[in-house]
């Protein structure tokens, strides 16, 4: 765990390195992934099929080991614990009100010249969405896909997910029914990515790939865009809590622990203006991490990658934040408007005391696939948009092509481009 204090001398370089660290791609992984991505371009289910068991550890041999059938869902749901199944059912039923209202609304107008001009939005017609399965698996994630893909219109969900040593989780299953998935397939990883995105003998390609992953997962949507369209890169998770000293130590710990126990590679700042709680705060980590099951991977983000700034005043905490542009920022102190106010470049913010990330990983309602690696400056969690295009559209009558044609022709002609100011003059009658 990295310490540092603004007061420092060198704070300042301290800062840029760890800036830069969250910016900067690495480059085995991408260089891996391009690998992988070219081999199940090249070689299909086989390259799949290999892969699968090279990282999965589960061999890809009959149709039950590539798919899991809809009716397995609908068992998997069916047998739910009622209290898993409420709890499940109470999830999706706030991320779908949440996301309903993000629907958008189509354009039609007639400007003062008599052109009709507008814009209607369409859904995909298939989305791959990707539900990590390697250390833990996400049912959660499967319904933060899934949703707002079903309220967008689109047509066929495809859903991928590692089953690591052949364990299919049934509470996965059992969200993929609750939510109306099309299909399941037991692939994970950049090559689950690239199956979506060029299509195999048994997978048909998808137009648009939505979800978090790992690193290998994130790299893979990156350099698959443009061949699909992707949400956003949403890779690793990470948490930033600005805190007053007036928090309790084991419920900050507990906050950062919770980002940091999702993989090594997971990163948990605090920056808060209080030393005493500073230090209480690290000293709880040790505490939670001891009592973890899942401390070896939290041990390793947080020694790695854990950090605790002290500044001066928390006025000190928002142009910070917006240099990290975290993926998840809270504000654990007794009024965060106004910090709130200053956070431009976060993935999702949680207000106060009582609201802790992981309330926004299950059910809150907006949706927990958001940006990491500093793209909250540019990009924003997944919506309902992300699964549908804009289509704009023109109609004009004589009248209105005497309006603003002339200005076409002069715009054509000074482009030098004389067959596009023939096509208005034709139809000016000159
Ligand atoms: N940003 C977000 O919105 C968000 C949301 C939820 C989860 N997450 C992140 O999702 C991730 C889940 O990770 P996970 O690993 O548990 O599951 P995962 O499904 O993302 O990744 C597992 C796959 O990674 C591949 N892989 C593992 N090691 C590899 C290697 N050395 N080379 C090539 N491929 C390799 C394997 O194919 C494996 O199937 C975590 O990083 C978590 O923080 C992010
Ligand atoms: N925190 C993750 C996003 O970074 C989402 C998640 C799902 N389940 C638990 N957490
Ligand atoms: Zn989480």
């Amino acid at each position: 765990m990295l310490r540092l204090n603004t007061r420092d001398p060198g704070f300042d370089k301290a800062f840029r390195r760890l800036v830069r660290d969250r910016r900067e791609s690495d480059e085995n992984v991408a260089r891996d992934v391009q690998i992988i991505l070219d081999d199940v371009r090249n070689r299909g289910d086989a390259a799949l099929a290999e892969l699968t068991l090279k990282y999965d550890g589960h061999a890809l041999s009959d149709d039950a080991d590539w798919r899991i059938s809809a009716e397995a869902c609908r068992e998997a749901f069916d047998a739910l614990e009622p209290g898993l199944r409420a709890a499940l059912e109470l999830a999706a039923q706030r991320i779908r009100t949440y996301h309903e209202a993000q629907r958008p609304a189509d354009r039609d107008q007639v400007d003062e010249t008599g052109v009709r001009l507008g814009a209607v939005w369409r859904a995909v017609d298939a989305a791959g969405l990707y539900v990590p399965g390697g250390r833990a698996a996400y049912p959660s994630s499967l319904l933060m896909n899934a949703i707002p893909a079903k309220v967008a219109g689109v047509g066929r969900l495809v859903v991928v997910t590692p089953t690591p040593k052949g364990q299919v989780n049934p509470l996965v299953l059992a969200a993929a029914h609750l939510a109306g998935v099309d299909e399941v397939w037991r692939i994970g990883g950049a090559q689950a990515v690239a199956a979506l995105a060029y299509g195999t003998a048994r997978i048909r390609p998808v137009d648009v790939i939505t979800g978090p992953g790992n690193a290998w997962v994130a790299e893979a949507k990156r350099q698959l865009y443009g061949v699909v369209g992707i949400d956003m890169v949403a890779g690793p998770s990470e948490i930033l809590v600005i805190a007053d000293g007036r928090n309790n130590p084991e419920w900050i710990a507990a906050d950062l622990l919770s980002q940091a126990e999702h993989d090594p590679a997971a990163q948990s700042i605090l920056i808060t203006d209080d030393p005493l709680f500073a230090d209480n705060v690290a000293d709880q980590v040790g505490v939670e991490l001891a009592l973890l099951p899942t401390a070896r991977t939290a041990t390793e983000s947080w020694n790695s990658h854990g950090v605790i700034i002290e500044v001066a005043s928390l006025d000190e905490a928002p142009a910070l934040a917006n240099a990290l542009a975290a993926e998840h920022v809270e504000l654990a102190v007794e009024d965060p408007e106004p910090l709130f106010r200053a956070i431009r470049h976060a993935g999702s913010v949680f207000l106060g005391r009582h609201t802790p990330e992981a309330i926004g990983d299950y059910l809150a309602g907006p949706n927990h696939v958001l940006p990491t690696g500093r793209r909250a400056r540019f990009a924003s969690g997944l919506s309902v948009l992300d699964f549908m295009k804009r289509t704009s559209f023109i109609q004009m009558d004589e009248a209105a092509m005497r309006a603003i044609g002339p200005a076409a022709i002069a715009l054509a002609e000074a482009e030098g481009l004389p067959a596009h100011a023939r096509s208005v003059e034709l139809r000016l009658g000159i």
